[in-house]
């Protein structure tokens, strides 16, 4: 299949499944946005669809692969993954969850500096896909691609999915960074030193360190971080203001991963020996167990180092 797939079918109707579906309904495609709640019968939305765009939360995967499994899919079907989270069970990806249980089925990754509320305004951005299979990465990249929305392909799917992934336990530090107005120095310090921190979780769970770098990894860590319309960063906002993280979520219009994903990350961390300071604070904030200015200080006093030795 080249060029502008005829038949998408997207998985999610929250905020990203309803963005993806209309960037990929404005290139003409036919596109049926599934969600659990709509009665619709799934089986009879998939087993006519070119691309399969699983856009739901990372505790949705788990479910909606065994749904899709009982269904089965037409051979050569496109499997693409657009969420950024780590599975609470087996601290697994997404993309490995999905390898998993279709290890025969192109599979591709999209992930980026991607605030839906942006897109959906026409506002200009640029996203990532990426696969083992590049003419299925192509394939996607067409479906998505406009003078609006600039998609480039890579080959390092790992990779881009944990920076998507990694920098919304970023985000809710930046929230924080900006809550108690530390300022822009500080600002600067901790982004500077997120990526690394985000390098070395993500080469040690298959990530190439190059791609840290690009959209999917800086540029998603500088949107995520900068941007009152991430839901991340508004935990870590609220958080710095004195709420409580079950009144946050209570009213957060949406799903923040790096709730999760920092437990998760903590896990993976202490069962590699990975030195993750930034991932440490935000966790032991979101667990209660400190505040947030206390947090800055713990991470201010550490013992000096070099800057690039570990
Ligand atoms: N909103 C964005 O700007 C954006 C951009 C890029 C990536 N993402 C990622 O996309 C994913 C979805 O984000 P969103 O903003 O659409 O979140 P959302 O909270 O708006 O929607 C979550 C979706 O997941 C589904 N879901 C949740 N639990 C489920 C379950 N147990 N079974 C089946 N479906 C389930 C919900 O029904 C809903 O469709 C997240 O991983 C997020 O990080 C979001
Ligand atoms: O609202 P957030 O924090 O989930 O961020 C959305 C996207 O991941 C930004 O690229």
């Amino acid at each position: 299949m080249n060029g502008k797939a005829k038949v998408v079918t997207i998985i999610g109707a929250g905020a990203w499944g309803t963005t993806l579906g209309n960037l990929a309904f404005q290139n003409r495609s036919s596109v049926y946005l599934w969600s659990r709640h709509s009665g619709e019968d799934l089986r009879s939305v998939v087993c006519t669809a070119d691309v399969v765009v699983s856009a739901v939360s990372i505790k949705g995967v788990p479910p909606t692969i065994e749904k899709l499994q009982k269904i089965g899919l037409p051979e050569g079907t496109i499997l693409l993954t657009a969420t950024k989270g780590l599975d609470p069970v087996t601290t697994k990806t997404a993309f490995h969850l999905w390898r998993e249980a279709f290890p025969n089925f192109p599979l591709v990754v999209l992930s980026g500096p991607n605030l839906s509320k942006e897109i959906d305004r026409g506002l200009p951005a640029a996203t990532v896909v990426s696969s083992y299979e590049k003419t299925a990465a192509e394939t996607v990249q067409f479906l998505f691609a406009s003078e609006k929305f600039r998609v480039y392909i890579n080959d390092d799917p790992l990779g881009t999915e944990l920076g998507g992934t990694l920098k919304n336990v970023m985000a809710i530090a930046s929230g924080v960074c900006d809550g108690l107005q530390l300022g822009t120095n500080a600002k600067s310090a901790l982004l500077t030193r997120a990526l690394p921190e985000m390098v070395r979780v993500g080469t040690a769970l298959g990530g190439r360190a190059e791609t840290f770098f690009g959209l999917s990894g800086l540029g998603d860590l500088l949107a995520t971080c900068n941007s009152p319309l991430s839901r991340n960063y508004q935990v870590g906002y609220q958080l710095s203001l004195g709420l409580s993280l079950a009144e946050i979520l209570e009213r957060l219009e949406g799903t923040a991963e790096g709730v999760n994903t920092t437990e998760v990350l903590i896990r993976i961390a202490g069962d590699k020996n990975l030195y993750v300071p930034i991932a440490v604070q935000v966790h032991r904030l979101l667990q209660g167990e400190i505040t947030p200015a206390e947090a800055v200080t713990e991470l201010m006093r550490r013992d000096l180092k070099s800057e690039f030795d570990r």
